[in-house]
């Protein structure tokens, strides 16, 4: 029998620095024939259309794919099954392959994925990599929840007073192989050092913590590690308390709607075009403090400019650039990512003024 094909988990939370990565990674693979799978929260195919974009040779059209919307730890029997066995039995099979889970899934389910029979004789977890957000850790929007949480515990076992932010975090470190501190650039050495021996401490014996500015990391230290976490998943505990795990039952299925996405809400603002792309950036910074916006990306058409701008915005740092030319309709397309309750009248409106 054939060896088994690597596949790399690349998780973490919403707009941490995951396409950034992969898209680096493409870029510098030496050949390696890498194929994708992508999961993304929120309806409009942004991370697909990127890293399509990036027209590596190692990674053509036809090696990404992408999950249709919803969370891959959900949707793993009708969704994700499918597409790895469809990838396993192409002919011209990928040395490698790499899925991009939604900043809102939990790694754990996915993992377990792979002892499915038709999968685990032809597949093996490399290694799980969760990509942090240096900055906003540094910030306390996780940070402080989890020490709160664990304060909490120590009082009191019942206690559940963790909030979805933190209890997805949680359970990306607690699966992670590999830790990467991403966006160190926007940090200052001594906040990354502290950042970084912080996790190494919160994380499992041998977990590597790498520091990087957009993904930048050699192709070498993400991949070919080697782990086969499908078979290590016990050491992985999910702090979830709202999931089951029970590892004779593959059924992952029946949890459906149980661990807690369904605090996370998104929708699309379809507008048209933008006369003044600078003074539109502004006006998307002001909606999201003025709402509490997690995420919010997509591409903006402005008035005589032929290319489309693509704009990406974590939390109220926003980055914008030109990208390619539209490939269907040019209209400006925006996906907007928060906590259930997101008014998005007043948002859509805020965005249309
Ligand atoms: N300053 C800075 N920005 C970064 C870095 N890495 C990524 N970004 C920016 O952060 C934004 C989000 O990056 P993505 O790579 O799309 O993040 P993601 O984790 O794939 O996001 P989702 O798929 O939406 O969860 C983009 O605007 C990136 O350019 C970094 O190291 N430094």
């Amino acid at each position: 029998m054939a060896a088994k094909i690597p596949a790399t988990v690349v998780t973490g939370f919403l707009g941490a620095g995951k396409t950034t990565l992969i898209r680096h990674m493409l870029q510098n693979a030496n050949g390696k024939r890498i194929a994708l799978i992508i999961n993304e929260f929120g309806d409009l195919g942004v991370d697909g259309d990127i890293l399509k974009g990036c027209g590596e040779e190692t990674c053509t059209e036809e090696d990404v794919m992408e999950l249709s919307n919803g969370c891959i730890c959900c949707t793993v029997a009708d969704d994700f099954i499918p597409t790895m066995e469809k990838l396993l039995e192409r002919e011209n099979k990928p040395d490698h392959i790499v899925i991009e889970t939604s900043g809102l899934a939990l790694p754990q389910p996915l993992v377990r994925a792979f002892n499915w029979p038709g999968i685990s004789t032809k597949v093996t977890v490399d290694g799980v990599v969760t990509v942090v957000d240096g900055k906003a850790v540094t910030e306390g929007r996780f940070a402080h929840s989890v020490e709160a949480v664990d304060a909490q515990r120590k009082l009191d076992e019942n206690l559940d007073h963790e909030t979805p932010l933190s209890e997805l975090f949680e359970d990306q470190i607690a699966c992670a192989d590999m830790i990467v501190v991403n966006k160190t650039d926007l940090l200052s050495a001594d906040e990354a050092e502290a950042l970084t021996a912080k996790l190494k401490g919160e994380s499992r014996d041998g977990v590597q913590v790498v520091k990087a500015t957009m993904g930048a990391l050699p192709v070498d230290v993400l991949l070919g590690q080697g782990i086969g976490a499908e078979n290590d998943l016990d050491a992985r505990h999910e702090v979830h308390h709202h999931h089951h795990h029970d590892d004779d039952d593959h059924d992952d299925h029946d949890h459906e709607h149980e661990h807690g996405h369904d605090e996370f809400e998104s929708f699309v603002v379809t507008l048209g075009e933008v006369a003044d792309a600078k003074a539109f950036s502004a006006k998307v910074v002001d909606v999201i403090k003025a709402h509490d916006i997690l995420r919010l990306k997509g591409f903006v058409a402005v008035e005589g400019k032929p290319m489309r701008q693509t704009l990406q915005a974590v939390g109220p740092r926003i980055e914008t650039y030109f990208d390619q030319p539209f490939s269907g309709e040019r209209s400006t397309r925006l996906v907007v990512i928060g906590e259930a309750g997101l008014d998005q009248a007043a948002i859509t409106a805020a965005l249309s003024a």
